[in-house]
């Protein structure tokens, strides 16, 4: 049962005991207001009954009254001594209207009270009524002429209970005549009193105000003549008013309610008692009726409270299946319509999906065509042995290709594929499909005209509801250009461009993947670096070109000499580097080098001109020398340097003296940067004698270097690796700056012409060039002019010299610097340049000076050295003079200017000083 039916039932029975407790409040109320309501009907009932009865008597006794008037006033109007014997008042009497009547009749008394005669024929002449009230009232001197109503009592002759109406009869002039009464049977109004009684409770009384009772109903004539002042006190009390009140009868034993009134001016009262208990009755008899209508309302209640739970049960429970059989259509009818309206939903949908699809469509096929990218769409069919079918081809795509549509359909992409198309780039793009994964690729295609083009393409599988890949789309982008440049700029990061062999980075990164692939196949590598034997001179000799091409031939022939596995490359001007690889042992290395050395050493043939060079090598082994690239290559340099020190055209095997020996000199060269600031660097004089007078006329100024631990270093040893390392230049700007200070100082001591000579390294005028204007404003600064300075220069400066080395040389000439061509006649000096360059000074080489003696080889160069140069206009220096005998043949042969230890070595500046003194004073 639910919940609902409960609370149902609960306002079933709320509901029957509301209405059993309505009905009873009702007849509660009904009974109480009745009880109310009867009281109040008695009580009014009784006061109207009162002034019903009141009007009745009233009317009665008025009509009496007239009687008595007329026949008062008919005895009145008498003649005057006409006598009042009964035969004139019965004549009188009978003439009127009380005749007949039983209820009343009249009497006429005469003046003593004695009676005359009576309408009704009763004997009641000569009977003596003096005593009766009424006349005794009417006699009365000052008695009102009105009617008199009498005390009841029994008649005197008629034995009847009666009470007394009467008038005065008096004559015109006033005199009292007699009393004309008219007795009134009381039981008149007992009677009538009896019959309006309307119910058995009810008493009506006419009470005389001297307290008797004049009729009554019930018991009248028990009451009547009775004294009941005791008994109606409260009526006889003020009998001018009417009221009410309770008065209980002994003789009947029942309590009345009653009301009194007094009829208008008689001395009489009405009264009409109801009882209580008449009500009581009638309030029993409506509390039966109303306990009866209870009791019903009960039973119909209860009947019908169990009739409402029982159909209520039953209309509950019908309810509940109802709304059961409710809520299931209602929720088939929900569901219903969900699935109704999601079904419109999706129909919509679909419509605007359809029509959205053929915008779309629409719109692709147009972006499509517009499109600058190239678009394929192949069926997803078998890969691996037709490959999938075209079906679409954009316009860009036709366009790239040269094909039209209708021949691509149905093919395959294979048609688009040639030679240099890589084979396993397509593999992995068939792999990834095959995984219906999208994939990225770049490959080369090929047009209907055989020509190729790059693509780069990225393929991605299109799949269907289920997830199955159902076609390909390819996109694609010529990249034919961007892998032209790409391709270029790889060739020039990687390729040396003169000999098309791998540059430095490539060998570089190739010779990390070899070194790799024998650690991994256990093989040995050996690495050759290999160095042209002076190279430079070819370019000098023959020109730039020359040199190119012998280069070229170099490369092929090296080449030759090399297995295919073996790789090669040219990693600096004339530097080759060869890379044995998957060597089980080192055996075959060094008959790879002979090889060499003999095809470099085979005459070139270039430009109709048979060139001769040689190759100097430096081999190292991985991993018995090193395993790593920098390793590798910094060992087989330094057998390289080695086997040049040793005399060039000759392979050397990298041992760990020569890492000793390089490291040392990484050393020095560390050291060497800090010496000048650390003031290490000292010049040291060598005197430059005037052979025709024997004095000192100029100084080489020449570098020394004081080491703080290993003392002095010659500059043999570390002019090279400044020149290397670069600081060749510093160094040579303090030995300007320090010999121009001493020279000024010399200068001005002994003699104003001296000059002092300075090397200068090629190096020096390559590398950042002479600071020619921090040398010139220095000369300024010391007020001494540049003549007071001569530059020497080397040969090889002059071999090698460009325009920038020129311009360098020509600015310090006009600052008037002297120069001076050291070392001359040991290399390839062209005399042209001597006379170009304004060169002032040349020094024989001491290695002609040596072993001279007269008619040797170097004494006729050394006179034609002289000659040449005199011829020029230059000046000539002799170093290296050790002995007079040199001296005094060098003098003979016109040298200028001798040097050497003949003359002094190279000291200091204060013992040069000591030497200018002692030979100016010699
Ligand atoms: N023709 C030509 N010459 C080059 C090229 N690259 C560098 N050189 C020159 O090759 C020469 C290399 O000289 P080096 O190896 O230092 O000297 P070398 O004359 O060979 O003397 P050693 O090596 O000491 O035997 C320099 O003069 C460069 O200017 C090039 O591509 N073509």
């Amino acid at each position: 049962m639910s919940t609902n039916h409960q609370a149902y039932k609960r306002r079933v029975y709320s509901a029957c005991v509301l209405v059993v407790c309505a009905a009873v409040s009702i007849c509660a109320w009904k009974v109480y207001s009745s009880c109310l309501e009867r009281e109040n009907l008695a009580l009014e009932q009784s006061r109207s009954f009162v002034r019903a009865i009141e009007a009745h008597v009233s009317e009665s006794l008025q009509l009496i009254d007239l009687s008595l008037i007329g026949f008062s006033n008919a005895i009145r109007l008498l003649p005057p001594g006409a006598r009042l014997d009964p035969e004139t008042i019965s004549a009188i009497l009978s003439s009127n209207g009380s005749r007949g009547r039983t209820d009343y009749w009249v009497l006429f008394l005469d003046a003593k009270g004695i009676g005359v005669a009576a309408s009704n024929g009763l004997k009641v002449e000569g009977v003596d009524y003096s005593d009766r009230d009424y006349f005794r009232v009417h006699r009365a001197a000052n008695a009102e002429r009105k009617m008199y109503v009498g005390e009841p009592d029994l008649g005197r002759v008629s034995k009847k209970r009666i009470f007394f109406l009467s008038r005065r009869v008096e004559s015109h002039d006033g005199k009292f005549l007699g009393v004309i009464a008219a007795p009134v049977e009381a039981s008149l109004f007992a009677n009538m009193f009896r019959n309006a009684r309307f119910r058995e409770d009810v008493s009506i009384s006419l009470i005389h105000q001297g307290g008797k009772m004049i009729a009554s109903a019930p018991l009248f004539e028990e009451y009547f003549a009775n004294d009941v002042r005791e008994h109606d006190a409260n009526a006889l009390a003020d009998p001018q008013s009417s009221g009410t009140y309770r008065a209980y009868s002994n003789r009947e034993k029942i309590e009345r309610t009653v009301s009194y009134r007094m009829i208008d001016k008689l001395p009489l009262v009405v009264s009409v008692g109801v009882s209580p208990d008449g009500a009581d009755k009638a309030l029993l008899a409506d509390l039966k009726v109303n306990s009866a209508a209870i009791f019903i309302v009960m039973l119909l209640t209860a009947g019908i409270g169990r009739f409402a739970i029982s159909a209520a049960d039953k209309v509950g429970r019908a309810r509940e299946a109802l709304l059961k059989v409710r809520q299931d259509i209602d929720h088939r009818v929900f569901r219903r319509t969900a699935d109704l309206e999601e079904a419109n939903l999706r129909l919509q949908g679909e419509v605007e999906e359809r029509k959205e699809a053929g915008l779309r469509l629409a719109l692709f096929e147009k972006c499509l065509s517009q499109l600058t990218d190239m678009v394929l769409i192949t069926e997803a069919g078998p890969l691996m042995e037709t490959g999938p079918r075209i079906i679409f081809v954009n316009d860009a795509f036709e366009r790239q290709t040269g094909y039209v549509r209708q021949e691509m359909m149905g093919r395959t992409p294979r048609m688009l594929q040639g030679p240099r198309t890589s084979r396993a780039e397509l593999d992995r793009v068939r792999a990834a499909l095959e995984r219906s994964e999208a994939v990225k690729t770049e490959v080369v295609n090929y047009r209907k005209d055989g020509s190729e083009y790059w693509v780069e393409m990225e393929i991605v599988a299109v799949k269907d509801a289920e997830g199955a890949c159902s076609q390909f789309v390819s996109i694609q982008r010529d990249i034919t250009e961007r892998k032209l440049s790409e391709d270029l700029i790889w060739k020039q990061a990687n390729i040396d461009a003169l000999t098309g062999l791998p540059n430095r980075n490539m060998f570089i990164a190739h010779f990390g993947h070899e070194i790799k692939n024998a650690a991994r196949n256990g093989t040995s590598l050996a690495l050759m670096f290999l160095d042209l034997d002076s190279f430079k001179e070819v370019n000098d000799v023959y020109g730039h070109d020359v040199g190119d091409l012998l280069l070229q031939e170099a490369a092929r022939r090296l080449k030759t000499c090399i297995r295919d596995c073996d790789f090669m490359g040219r990693i600096g001007g004339d530097e080759f580097t060869i890379l044995l690889t998957g060597l089980s042992s080192y055996q075959g290395v060094e008959r790879v080098a002979e090889e060499i050395l003999g095809a470099m050493s085979r005459p070139f043939q270039l430009q109709e001109e048979s060139i001769f060079v040689s190759a100097s090598i430096g081999i190292t082994l991985c991993p018995d020398d090193a395993s790593a690239v920098s390793d590798l290559l910094k060992n087989a340099d330094q057998a390289m340097y080695v086997a040049k020190s040793k005399g060039r055209n000759r392979f050397v095997y990298f041992d760990h003296q020569m890492q000793e020996e390089a490291q040392r000199r990484m050393r020095m060269a560390g050291d060497l940067r800090n010496a000048l600031a650390n003031g290490e660097f000292e010049l040291h004089y060598q005197p430059i004698v005037n052979l025709k007078n024997g004095r000192i006329a100029k100084a080489e100024a020449l570098i020394r270097w004081r080491h703080p631990q290993k003392g002095m270093i010659s500059p043999a040893t570390f002019i090279p690796l400044a020149e290397d390392t670069g600081t060749i230049c510093g160094v040579g700007n303090w030995v300007f700056e320090e010999a121009v200070r001493t020279v000024v100082a010399w200068r001005s001591r002994y003699d104003p012409a001296f000059q002092i000579s300075i090397n200068a390294s090629p190096v020096q005028f390559k590398n950042g060039g002479i600071p020619h204007a921090r040398w010139l404003s220095l000369l300024d600064e010391m007020r001494v002019p540049g003549s007071s300075l001569v530059i020497e220069i080397t040969e090889r400066l002059l071999l090698d010299v460009e325009d920038s080395v020129k311009c360098q040389l020509y600015a310090l000439r006009q600052a008037g610097m002297q120069m001076s061509l050291d070392d001359f006649g040991t290399g390839y000096s062209s005399l042209s340049y001597l006379t170009k360059l304004n060169i002032d000074y040349i020094k024989i080489d001491q290695s002609f000076v040596s072993s001279l003696t007269p008619d040797s080889d170097d004494m006729i160069l050394c006179e034609a050295m002289i000659a040449m140069a005199h011829k020029l206009g230059l000046k000539v220096v002799a170093e290296g003079i050790e002995t007079e005998a040199q001296c005094a043949l060098l003098k003979g042969a016109g040298c200028d200017y001798g040097q050497g230890y003949l003359f002094s070595r190279p000291v200091d500046a204060r013992t040069f000083e000591g030497l200018i003194v002692a030979h100016a004073a010699a």
